[in-house]
């Protein structure tokens, strides 16, 4: 799965209300807009991931940060970048009928400051608000304001140029391997939120004993036919001797976790969970945190 298969990373950028959340239902399936308020304390949040023939597109956005109320200094905006530095590939959303709004500017002022590190696409959306005319000149005006690689006119919600948009990402991101097995991605939204739930829980419990790194990951799901779902995590730690801070005396503080856990994971998908921890040691710890910063997630904690 090497040679033929192709993945890279998306960032979606734009304003509020650009139609991002709706662009990636489009793409990703419904699922996704269910992500967004969770899984907060990564850099940048896994938004989705979907599938264009052979290559494995994983969306990622940067919350909040583009919504300048001053002028952005370049510190500022190197800093805000956060995950979407990591990404292969940018896409800015505009909305047709708004045009080039002020905090359209000052993205695009954002995305000067980083010239040519990565493509950077336009996808101008709801083009079925506005006139064929009006989006001609916005065309030519927005890549006036900056060289985009490409400029698409769609309508997430319609789903006019969707289709064109996702293959020419699949076409843009590398040769490689996928970072998620196929069968998981319809569901991974959820994973990740669950993973999230019980780190949330550790970091509670356990503050700053906490063992420097530590991950969480969601190993197995498995849909009940009574409607509720078995949840299996790992609790990765990184030395043998973190496992019994973890644990606890006769494993009082696992068993806190988990209780504080379930009930968060149940409340939150509105169904009984039941939830199964392990804990367990990744040694080559190393290695593995490199995998994930270059994902753009950050799952160390204690920082
Ligand atoms: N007419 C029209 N409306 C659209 C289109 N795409 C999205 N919308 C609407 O625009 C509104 C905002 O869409 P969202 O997808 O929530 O926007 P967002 O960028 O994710 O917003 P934030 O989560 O605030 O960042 C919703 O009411 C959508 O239904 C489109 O192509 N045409």
């Amino acid at each position: 799965m090497t040679e033929e298969t192709q993945a890279g990373f998306v960032a979606l950028i734009g304003e509020p209300n650009a139609g991002k959340s709706t662009l990636l239902n489009r793409m990703v399936g419904a699922k996704v807009s269910i992500v967004t308020h969770k899984v907060q304390t990564t850099r940048a949040r896994i938004r989705g991931v979907c599938m264009a023939g052979t290559a494995q597109l994983v969306f990622v956005d940067t919350p909040g940060i583009f919504r300048p109320r001053r002028r952005l200094d370049r510190a500022m905006v190197s800093a805000a970048w956060g995950g979407a530095a990591d990404a292969d590939i940018v896409v800015l959303l505009i909305e047709a009928h708004r045009g080039l709004t002020e905090g359209a500017k000052a993205i695009i002022e954002a995305l000067k400051a980083r010239e040519g590190t990565q493509p950077v696409a336009l996808a101008i959306n709801k083009i079925d608000r506005v006139k064929a005319e009006r989006l001609l000149a916005l065309a030519e005006e927005m890549n006036a304001a900056f060289p985009f690689a490409k400029t698409f006119m769609i309508s997430a919600e319609k789903g006019y140029g969707v289709d064109d948009l996702r293959d020419w990402l699949a076409s843009q991101v590398p040769a490689g391997p996928w970072f998620y097995p196929e069968d998981q991605i319809a569901d991974l939204p959820m994973r990740m939120i669950a993973a999230e739930i019980t780190r949330e829980k550790l970091t509670l419990r356990l503050h700053e004993e906490l063992p420097y790194q530590l991950t969480v990951e969601t190993e197995r799901w498995e849909e009940k036919p009574d409607g509720s779902a078995r949840i299996d995590q790992i609790i990765y730690v990184s030395r043998d001797g973190h496992k019994g801070i973890v644990l606890g005396k006769g494993g009082e503080t696992i068993k806190a976790i988990s209780t504080a856990a379930r009930a968060e994971m149940a409340e939150f998908m509105g169904r009984p969970i039941h939830l199964f921890l392990q804990v367990k040691l990744r040694e080559n710890w190393q290695e593995e945190a490199e995998r994930y910063t270059e994902m753009g997630l950050d799952f160390k904690d204690g920082d």
